[in-house]
């Protein structure tokens, strides 16, 4: 599995359930640069079914906000000048998250989500999203997504 912007976040921020690397019953989604893009990838299960052969829209929220904050958290690395190592990525916690659908969501294809960053300001980044199956955009979305101190949730 690829590394991701997720696996330089300190153990308390690896609890999250889209995105945690220690969460064991979590996505464990991995945030990474594509060129001027971010992309993560998730293989859907029988089990995250909504109408027959597509896949259930909360779930598709759901990996659209935890990929929107992961690429957000690597925009700020990039802006700031970080070299990622160890523990030391900024992180940052979900605003707002807007999501449309466009049209069903096979089941039976790895997805792809990609990021474009639209906007850094301050602690704030907006972070458009695709969500694809089997090439095609069938979710788009927006989130905005604000950084947090190393104490958040403490
Ligand atoms: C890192 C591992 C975890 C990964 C997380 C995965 C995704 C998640 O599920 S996170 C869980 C869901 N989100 C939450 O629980 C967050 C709850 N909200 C909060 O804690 C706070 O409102 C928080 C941190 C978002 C913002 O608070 P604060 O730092 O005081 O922001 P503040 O200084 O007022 O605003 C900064 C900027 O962000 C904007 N902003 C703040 N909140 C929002 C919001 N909810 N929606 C849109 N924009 C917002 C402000 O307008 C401001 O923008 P600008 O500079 O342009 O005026």
């Amino acid at each position: 599995m690829m590394k991701g912007i997720q696996d330089y976040y300190p153990d308390h921020f690896g609890q999250c359930y889209g995105c945690g690397r220690l969460n064991e019953h979590g996505y464990q989604l991995k945030t990474a640069w594509d060129g001027e893009e971010t992309l993560t990838r998730f293989t859907p299960s029988a089990y995250h079914t909504a109408i027959p052969g597509s896949v259930y829209g909360g779930l598709l929220a759901s990996l659209i906000d935890c990929h929107g904050t992961g690429s957000a958290a690597l925009a700020l690395a990039k802006e700031k000048g970080i070299q990622l190592e160890g523990f030391n990525a900024p992180r940052c916690v979900t605003g707002s998250l807007q999501v449309s659908y466009k049209k069903p969501t096979p089941i039976d294809s790895t997805l792809e989500i990609r990021g474009i960053i639209k906007e850094v300001k301050g602690k704030k980044v907006v972070v458009e999203i695709r969500l694809l199956s089997k090439g095609e955009v069938c979710v788009t979305g927006e989130v905005i997504a604000i950084q947090v101190p190393d104490d958040f949730g403490k």
